[in-house]
């Protein structure tokens, strides 16, 4: 099988969680459309067969590092490694009603990989990023679709993997406003 790393020219884009459902599908799109895609994942609800499976449909193996979410220095070797060229975060955990019975986890987790994200982000002067937008975050639509002009719900988020991710998208809304070029 070839691999994608070393001498090719294509653009890096760094794509924390991409084990995981969406991400899995995501970096097949990447690869298809031209980009490399560098894995980042610390194995916490997909083994690295599903990465396998990956590499199948693809035809090559891609680049990938386990490593924990809140390991900043570990971010920080791969941005020294790669010349990334965007960043698509999906590492996050998910259950709300995990999140209900281990809030701090969920806290620490999903807000503080995002910080460690921006963090290294602005060390290597990168643009901050769009985030996902979700109906648990946003709430029932105002109107579709979902764009970064749309209100938040805020208060009435029912439990804390949605909070955990609405503080995601105010990090990033004021992270723009700082650093708008
Ligand atoms: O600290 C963590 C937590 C999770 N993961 C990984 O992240 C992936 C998450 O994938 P999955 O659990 O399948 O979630 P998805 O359905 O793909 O949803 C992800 O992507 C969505 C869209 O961005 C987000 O809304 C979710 O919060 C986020 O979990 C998995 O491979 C995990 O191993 C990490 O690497 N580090």
């Amino acid at each position: 099988m070839a691999a994608t790393t070393g001498d090719s020219n294509k653009l890096q884009v760094l794509v924390p969680g991409d084990i995981g459902f969406i991400g899995s599908h995501c970096i097949i799109e990447l690869i298809n459309a031209g980009y490399e895609p560098i894995v980042v994942d610390n194995l916490s609800n997909f083994s690295i067969v599903c990465l396998q499976r990956v590499e199948q449909i693809v035809g090559c193996r891609i680049i990938n590092y386990k490593i924990d979410c809140l390991d900043l220095e570990g971010l920080r070797d791969i941005f020294k490694k790669h010349s990334t060229y965007a960043i698509m975060n999906f590492a996050a955990w998910k259950s709300v009603d995990e999140s209900v019975e281990k809030p701090v986890l969920y806290y620490k987790n999903n807000v503080g990989y995002l910080l460690n994200l921006l963090t290294v982000l602005f060390v290597f002067f990168f643009k901050p990023i769009n985030h996902d937008f979700l109906t648990i975050v946003y709430g029932s639509p105002k109107y579709l679709s979902f764009d970064e002009k749309h209100p938040y719900i805020g208060d009435s988020i029912t439990n804390p993997y949605g909070k955990s991710k609405y503080i995601c998208e105010h990090i990033l809304k004021d992270t723009t406003i700082a650093y708008p070029n």
